[in-house]
């Protein structure tokens, strides 16, 4: 196989809580993701020339090492000591520095195609091992589906799938660190956990409106304190119909549960009228899990 072409899909936090910090500054989390129908679209070409050439349709990523897709080819040549080289072409959509693991999906998507492409004959398990070693929520984007991620992220339990719904996905015109999320977050006694059994016991019994009641964030106050814009979109989203809506990951990206279609279009609508911000998604979950 010289040629591949994948889809990165991005990620959404049904619930986030944090439990603790580690020595090293990370964070022992327990959260539940889930994959979304927003994707960036990547494709792979082998070449006799070695290395690794990057392209991608936004000006302001990085083509080189500093980019997660080309740490992940990077990666599995320097262990394989390969002699062909790659050309991964990027098509960013999923939004950037947004909290939906845009830049983890691409480097799960390469991690999987170049194991694909080179046969390079690793398990999915072995692949999860390298990938966390790019970022902790690398792991579950090779994985995908609706899941439970503890540890850092990296211990990963497969869930009952999300019930069908639609997702209301819009980010705000503001960047923000997860780094600096979750360091803002050790300065605040967390007062209110989230209920992640409540959105597991509403996985379980196939029960929308539960799983969408029990949602909860803990770094949202992080977040919300420095851009009401946030708690804005929240808001006109829950006016709208959603069934409940809250910031994914670190933020700053904002998503709804929805029902139906015709309403979480008619949300987006809202959203964009009343300048909250222009970037909004309509999109449904993605159940299915990658093919090994
Ligand atoms: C918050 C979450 C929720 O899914 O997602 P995003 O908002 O990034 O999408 C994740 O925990 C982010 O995962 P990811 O973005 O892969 O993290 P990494 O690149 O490994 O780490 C970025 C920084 O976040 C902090 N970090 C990350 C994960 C974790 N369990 N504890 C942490 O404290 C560390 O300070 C680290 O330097
Ligand atoms: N392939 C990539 N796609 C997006 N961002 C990337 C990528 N590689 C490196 N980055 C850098 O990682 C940072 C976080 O991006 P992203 O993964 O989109 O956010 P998040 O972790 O909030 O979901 C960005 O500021 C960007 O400069």
């Amino acid at each position: 196989m010289d040629r591949l072409e994948l889809k990165a899909l991005g990620k959404i936090n049904l619930g986030l809580d944090v439990l603790g910090r580690r020595e090293n500054g990370y964070h022992d989390v327990r959260m539940v993701m889930q994959t979304v129908y927003l994707y960036d679209r990547i494709i792979m070409k082998k070449s006799k020339t070695p290395g690794i050439r990057l392209e991608t349709n936004l000006y302001y990523l990085p083509v080189n090492e500093n980019n997660l897709a080309y740490q992940a080819a990077q990666m599995l040549m320097d262990e394989f000591h390969m002699e062909e080289g790659v050309s991964i072409q990027l098509d960013k959509h999923i939004p950037v520095a947004a909290g939906m693991a845009g830049g983890s999906s691409n480097a799960a998507a390469v991690l999987f195609g170049m194991n694909r492409m080179f046969s390079l004959g690793l398990s999915q398990k072995e692949l999860m091992e390298r990938g966390v070693k790019l970022g902790a929520d690398v792991p579950y984007c090779i994985m995908r589906g609706t899941v439970l991620a503890e540890g850092i992220g990296e211990i990963l339990t497969p869930l009952s799938p999300m019930p069908k719904c639609y997702v209301l996905i819009a980010k705000p015109a503001i960047s923000v660190s997860t780094k600096m999320v979750y360091e803002k977050l050790d300065s605040h006694e967390i007062e209110d956990h989230p209920d992640i059994d409540g959105i597991l016991a509403g996985l379980k019994a196939g029960d929308l409106k539960k799983v969408a009641g029990s949602m909860g964030n803990v770094l949202e106050r992080v977040t919300v304190d420095a851009y009401p814009v946030i708690d804005q979109i929240k808001k006109m989203m829950i006016k709208e119909g959603a069934l409940n809506a809250m910031m994914s990951g670190s933020g700053p990206t904002v998503f709804g549960i929805f029902e139906e279609k015709a309403t979480a279009r008619k949300a987006a609508d809202a959203i964009r009228d009343a300048r909250l911000t222009k970037q909004v998604y309509v999109t449904n979950i993605h159940n299915a899990r990658r093919k090994r």
